[in-house]
């Protein structure tokens, strides 16, 4: 199906009058939502306020209440497409004896929800090396992803979400736990993948003062506890598919700051 109009305008996301409730806590009321093509959307709010709940159920890990979200122009239940979009869930620490290492973890962005068993292929590894070194984590590709520090594992992660070159990244409060400079080299470079790449995003953050100097002091809409915060990156001469095999040096250069740290 091509739903893709001229200019760079396709509906990423689409929540059409989304309601979500744990069993008799209203969480979300009558949410009504459009995410563009190459947005980068900050969402902020409170504790509590469901923001992590919007983004589960914008990839199908939960189910509306009433209402619909759709993924490129599809109902998210009839949507299988998931390679099209890289997710990093919300962190917790993870244990020290976890006993993947970061190649493994970085590979497992390819098993899609469907294909848990399939063999690693030649051109699964070169994939998994070009997410690695396009996130500057060559040298770690060995070690246990348990031992590593929060801005290492960050990237894991990071390199995880971008295996299949997705063309949503979805990251649920990205830089918790980590230091402010490594937090700062972190949003320069999604900063830059959002200017360069053909990446539409949404981003939790809590770091008010981050999110409002690249998107602005004004929420394109708050809506209960939740505001959504947009930069819109819509010039046509933007719009052609990115790859991130091409971008690896670009993507690089915009990793120094963070490795020289
Ligand atoms: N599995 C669950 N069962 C019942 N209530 C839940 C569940 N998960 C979350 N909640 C409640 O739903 C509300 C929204 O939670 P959610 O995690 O979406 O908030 P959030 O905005 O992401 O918060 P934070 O900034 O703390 O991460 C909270 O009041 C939370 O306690």
């Amino acid at each position: 199906m091509d739903n893709k109009p001229s200019g760079c305008h396709q509906q990423i996301v689409t929540i059409d009058d989304v309601f979500f409730s744990y069993e008799n806590k209203h969480v979300i009321e009558g949410l009504q939502f459009t995410v563009l093509e190459r947005d980068f959307v900050g969402l902020m709010g409170a504790n509590g306020a469901g923001k992590t709940t919007l983004l589960k159920m914008i990839v199908g890990l939960l189910r509306p209440t009433r209402g619909e979200i759709r993924l490129f122009g599809q109902p998210v239940r009839q949507f299988n497409d998931w390679e099209r979009i890289g997710y990093v869930p919300q962190k917790n620490a993870l244990n020290p004896l976890f006993p993947a290492t970061v190649r493994e973890v970085v590979t497992s962005g390819l098993f899609g929800r469907k294909k848990l068993f399939r063999r690693v292929s030649k051109a699964d590894r070169q994939k998994a090396d070009d997410a690695l070194y396009a996130m500057r984590i060559e040298d770690l590709a060995d070690r246990r992803i348990g031992q590593l520090s929060g801005g290492q594992q960050q990237r894991v992660f990071l390199a995880r979400a971008m295996i299949n070159n997705p063309e949503l990244l979805i990251l649920d409060e990205p830089t918790v736990g980590i230091d402010a400079e490594t937090q700062e080299g972190f949003f320069r470079m999604i900063r830059h993948m959002h200017q360069h790449h053909h990446i539409t995003f949404i981003m939790v953050s809590h770091d008010m003062e981050m999110m409002k100097s690249y998107l602005g002091n004004q929420p394109a809409l708050k809506d209960g506890g939740l505001s959504f915060y947009v930069k819109h990156t819509h010039e046509p001469e933007n719009c052609g598919e990115t790859n991130l095999t091409h971008s690896i040096q670009q993507l690089r250069d915009s990793m120094e700051v963070l490795s020289s740290r």
